[in-house]
């Protein structure tokens, strides 16, 4: 690579040119950041492969390269570190551009060697000496002749489209990205992001305001520029829609954009935000109503869900059976499955095959499948219908339509009810995009639909799901109200709950508690706000084990390698923690475990990403949905091969993981796609169950601590569950409510097309004389 003026300055001055793998601590009001990065070149007299470097940074990015100027120095405790004075961001030039476009998955079969041999061959120049004459690829060493082709192909397909990729990577911008703007603006895209990066954000999803902020000011664009105030509105939206936000009052997103700006544009004022947010408002960029900003798609998600629950609770009741008739097929049940219902769950019965639109909440233990099972078992009875799938000829006939918002939560669903159970994405027909082919036009086949976990459900999927259910379909919702909100925004279950608006059974009773069960009697005194030291006895399903952050590492290798001499499967033992760094976070615990459970071996593959090595034989956690390939957050797999560039005829390095079964293959770019799982986020676990589950709880944790996510996580453990840290943290996580208020309007939306307040359905109706043996 040519020396540029860049690297020339860098002979003098010591420097440390690096990629980052990861933050160790951030500061965010002091801008102080430590970090580990992959050294690529250096001036320094330093072995080491990887250094950890500290200093004021504005905004490190995993992934990205950096030039970082310091001095080496010793820390007594953590070794040699990088103290950094100044740093700059590594622009990648034309040639890196051009090889980065070459290697990239456009390209089938070009890997960076190949396509690093073609520009020391031909020059920057090349594209378009191949586009004039294919042959010059013939001289490129290792290129094979069906390869040389395919990529001419593709080259002709594409052509004007290298410059904007090759342009746009001198910004860090992958080959996605830049087809997403390619889409958008076509020739004009060089040009226009060199006058208005901040257009970008609100045109291109996934451009991202600090983006548009870096190459405004490497383009020596003006800070006080009236689209950068616009675009720190959507990002400061964004960013609060990510926090779980349906809108903010206008005043606090102001606040927020000017916390966002004032630093370098100290003459922003509140006016100023107010008018650029009311001509967003009048452009519909965003909606302002009742002095609260949305994104559009959140007000229509909230205003369509509203009105949707409004057609479904209208429309009247087809079929009414008399109480005595419903008593006597209840009893039926009973008696053919040998249980007596319990008053609640009696209620939860009757009052579902009576709604059109009905909720049951319950803790775990409470009879909720059972209720399930048996309002299916009595909707079949009333209309003399078959309850076994395979009595239907057609698949749309079928009446009963069991959900679920995960994989995980459909598959329990379905093992727990012996009836088919999907998705919800997959029972609206994802499209791989952004839309889903079930909606009003083209409805759920079905009559009765029954929606488990609810309370994951945001109020994005909670629209597309509604706006696709008939007018004639029963609707059940089934959640546990004492649950972590959704991960997207909203709290539609919590809100549908508050609005008063929808007829509600809550089943309190437990049932799993008289089977002797500690961890669902922990769930329960900690949802009524009764846990103590007492209640932490160790029993026989349960153990504390008291320890602090820095003896938890060791606590938990102990504990692993105790049960693996108990001959359990430690595959079968899940850690939960809330979070990824700290001494005892996610992303240590993960290792430590990844070296007991799955060590290193002679034969055994592995491939390195940043600062993670993935083995064949490793529990892994896919991180994003993936629809297109069956697979969504939160799904637990396992590695079962590894493929070296050269051993495939796509060219490259290739993960296949496998989830109950189905095989994902993984591709270099998607690696991020997954991480390890011997340690997962409280908050990924939301639908899952584990044989074991180990949960440690320190003092450190104290932001994340609430009830509402260590009653998630005692909730996730089916036999036994194991909690190794600090009594006293846990206790005051317990006692400790989250008052991270979420920002919705669903429960005003609802009262203002529902006025009347529905009260709970507590009336007994099978106390005194009457009971369901009364009528067989
Ligand atoms: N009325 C009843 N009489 C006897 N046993 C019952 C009754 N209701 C539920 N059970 C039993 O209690 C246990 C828990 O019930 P179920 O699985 O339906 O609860 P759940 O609320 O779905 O639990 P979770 O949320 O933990 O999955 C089961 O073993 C079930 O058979």
């Amino acid at each position: 690579m040519e020396h540029t003026t860049q690297s020339r300055e860098l002979d003098v001055q010591k420097y440390i040119k690096g990629e980052l793998l990861y933050t160790i601590f951030h500061n965010a009001t002091e801008h102080f950041s430590i970090a580990k990065i992959k050294v690529l070149d250096t001036n320094e007299q330093i072995q080491d492969k990887e250094i950890v470097v500290k200093g004021y940074f504005s905004n490190l990015q995993e992934a990205k390269d950096y030039i970082f100027y310091g001095q080496m120095e010793r820390h007594t405790k953590f070794g040699l570190q990088y103290q950094v004075t100044s740093y700059e961001s590594d622009i990648p030039d034309t040639t890196d551009g051009l090889i980065a476009y070459l290697s990239s998955e456009l390209f089938h079969g070009i890997g960076k060697k190949t396509a690093s041999k073609i520009i020391e061959h031909l020059g920057e120049n090349a594209i378009s000496q191949i586009l004039i004459n294919p042959d010059v690829l013939k001289d490129v060493q290792g290129l094979k002749p069906d390869k040389a082709e395919l990529l001419v192909k593709t080259l002709q397909e594409n052509e004007g489209f290298e410059h904007v990729v090759v342009y746009l990577a001198k910004f860090g911008i992958g080959l996605k990205l830049a087809q997403k703007i390619y889409q958008v603006y076509k020739d004009q895209s060089i040009e226009m992001l060199q006058k208005d990066p901040y257009r970008y954000v609100f045109d291109v999803e996934g451009f991202g305001f600090q983006k548009a902020d870096e190459i405004a000011g490497l383009n020596g664009l003006s800070l006080t520029h009236p689209n950068r105030i616009g675009a720190g509105c959507l990002f400061v939206m964004q960013k609060s829609v990510q926090d779980g936000n349906v809108y903010l009052p206008v005043n606090e997103c102001i606040t927020n954009v000017i916390q966002l700006l004032g630093k370098t544009n100290t003459e922003l004022d509140k006016e100023t935000v107010k008018n650029q947010l009311e001509s967003l408002n009048t452009d519909k960029t965003m909606i302002i109503q009742n002095a609260n900003v949305y994104l559009p798609s959140l007000y229509y998600a909230e205003d369509g869900f509203a009105s949707h629950v409004k057609r479904l609770i209208t429309k009247p009741m087809e079929h009414e059976t008399p109480l005595a008739e419903m008593m006597k097929i209840i009893g039926d049940i009973e008696e053919a499955e040998t249980l007596s219902y319990g008053k609640e769950q009696f209620h939860a019965i009757n009052q579902s095959l009576h709604a059109k639109l009905m909720i049951v909440t319950g803790g775990p233990g409470t009879g909720k499948t059972t209720v399930i099972k048996g309002i299916v078992d009595a909707y079949a009875a009333i209309h003399d219908v078959s309850i076994d799938p395979k009595d239907y000829e057609k698949k749309s006939d079928y009446p009963f339509v069991l959900t679920a918002p995960t994989g995980r939560a459909a598959k329990r669903l379905k093992e727990s009810t012996g009836l088919p159970a999907v998705t919800i994405h997959r029972l609206l027909g994802w499209d791989g995009n952004n839309g889903f082919d079930k909606d009003q036009n083209e409805p759920l086949s079905g009559k009765f639909l029954i929606v488990d976990e609810f309370s994951m459900v945001d109020i994005w999927l909670a629209n597309s799901l509604f706006k696709a259910i008939p007018d004639d379909m029963q609707v059940l919702l089934v959640g546990d109200e004492d649950q972590l909100p959704s991960v997207g925004p909203g709290q539609v279950l919590s809100d549908l709950l508050a609005s008063q608006s929808i007829p509600l059974v809550s089943l309190n009773e437990v049932y799993r508690q008289k089977e002797g069960s500690k961890i669902i009697q922990l769930a329960h005194t900690i949802k009524n706000n009764e846990c103590t030291t007492e209640t932490l006895q160790n029993d026989k399903d349960f153990s504390f084990l008291k320890c602090n952050e820095f003896h938890m590492i060791d606590v938990i290798t102990k504990i692993f390698s105790h049960a693996e001499k108990k001959g359990i499967d430690l595959k079968d033992i899940q850690v939960l923690a809330p979070m990824y760094r700290s001494q005892a976070g996610i992303t240590i615990i993960n290792k430590t475990l990844q070296t007991i459970v799955n060590p290193k071996t002679k034969t055994k593959r592995e491939v390195k990403i940043y600062d993670t090595i993935f083995r064949v034989g490793d529990k892994v956690l896919q991180l994003v949905n993936q629809p297109e390939d069956g697979v969504s957050n939160g799904d637990i797999g396992e590695i079962v091969a590894i493929f070296f560039e050269d051993e495939n005829k796509e060219n490259v390095e290739q993960i296949v993981v496998t989830y109950e079964g189905k095989e994902v293959v993984y591709e270099q770019k998607d690696y991020t796609n997954i991480t390890h799982a011997y340690c997962i986020s409280i908050h990924k676990s939301q639908g899952s169950e584990f044989p074991i589950v180990l949960l440690p709880v320190v003092s450190t944790y104290h932001r994340m601590l609430r009830k509402n996510l260590l009653y998630t996580a005692i909730t996730r453990s089916k036999q036994s569950l194991i909690i190794c840290g600090e009594i006293q943290a846990f206790l005051r996580g317990v006692n400790t409510m989250d008052t991270n208020k979420r920002y919705t309007s669903l429960v005003n939306q609802l009262h203002e097309r529902l006025p009347n307040k529905i009260e709970e359905v507590t009336e007994d109706i099978t106390e005194g004389e009457i009971s369901p043996y009364d009528f067989m």
